[in-house]
């Protein structure tokens, strides 16, 4: 999407966790709470492997503060799913402050969220429920393609800085990161719970970057 900077392809997100207010009041408080226990049921059992009940119990409140905020479960994934992607934007907000080269920017947004999808559970929570989205009575946001969008726009700038090899079609190269992010944390997953994700996306990273930049 020609002209968009990569914060405005993202959107903002809801609110800055960091920034939110000292005193957050009791009824914020809980919803955030919620949604973290969500998260971590929903990355450790499923959707349909977790309960309204297990949600309430993980985030000790009642079952009706959780119903307060989410009137089905189908919501409370939706939240979760949300939070993920507003996450990623917090992790991009704080890089571009940073004022890094756009291919840098690039290669430290994935180095970050490959510890991200290793240490976060709100980022795995949200990552298993768009791998299940099928048999979810939600709408989803589509999975990928805000990441292809914002990569796309970060290696275009990356193009006109002279550090890719001329040629390279920066939408293909961002498609190219996407895949092989979304493939290397599928299989430390799979494998090994995601302990490995930092060393294997490194070895990933580097032979996509040799092929793109020489
Ligand atoms: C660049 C990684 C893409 C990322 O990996 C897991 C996942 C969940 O669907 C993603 C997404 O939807 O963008």
């Amino acid at each position: 999407k020609p002209g968009k900077t990569p914060l405005q392809l993202l959107g903002e997100p809801k609110e800055r966790t960091k920034l939110a207010p000292l005193r957050q009041d009791r009824a914020v408080r809980t919803r955030a709470l919620v949604v973290v226990a969500a998260a971590e049921l929903f990355a450790e059992r499923g959707f349909h492997g977790t309960s309204v009940k297990d949600v309430a119990e993980r985030a000790e409140v009642t079952k009706g503060a959780v119903y307060f905020h989410f009137p089905d479960k189908e919501t409370l994934a939706s939240a979760v799913v949300e939070k993920h992607y507003d996450r990623r934007t917090e992790v991009l907000e704080d890089l571009l402050a940073e004022r890094l080269s756009p291919l840098d920017t690039v290669v430290v947004l994935l180095d970050r969220m490959a510890i991200a999808f290793r240490d976060d559970p709100v980022i795995q929570g949200g990552a298993r429920l768009q791998n299940e989205r099928t048999f979810i009575q939600a709408n989803l946001p589509e999975p990928f393609v805000g990441w292809t969008d914002l990569l796309t726009s970060l290696l275009r700038d990356a193009a006109k800085a002279g550090q890719l090899r001329s040629g390279e079609d920066p939408e293909a190269l961002a498609r190219s990161f996407v895949a092989a992010f979304f493939g290397v944390q599928h299989i430390s997953d799979r494998l090994h719970g995601r302990a490995d994700i930092a060393e294997r996306w490194a070895e990933t990273r580097d032979l996509l970057l040799r092929a793109a930049c020489g």
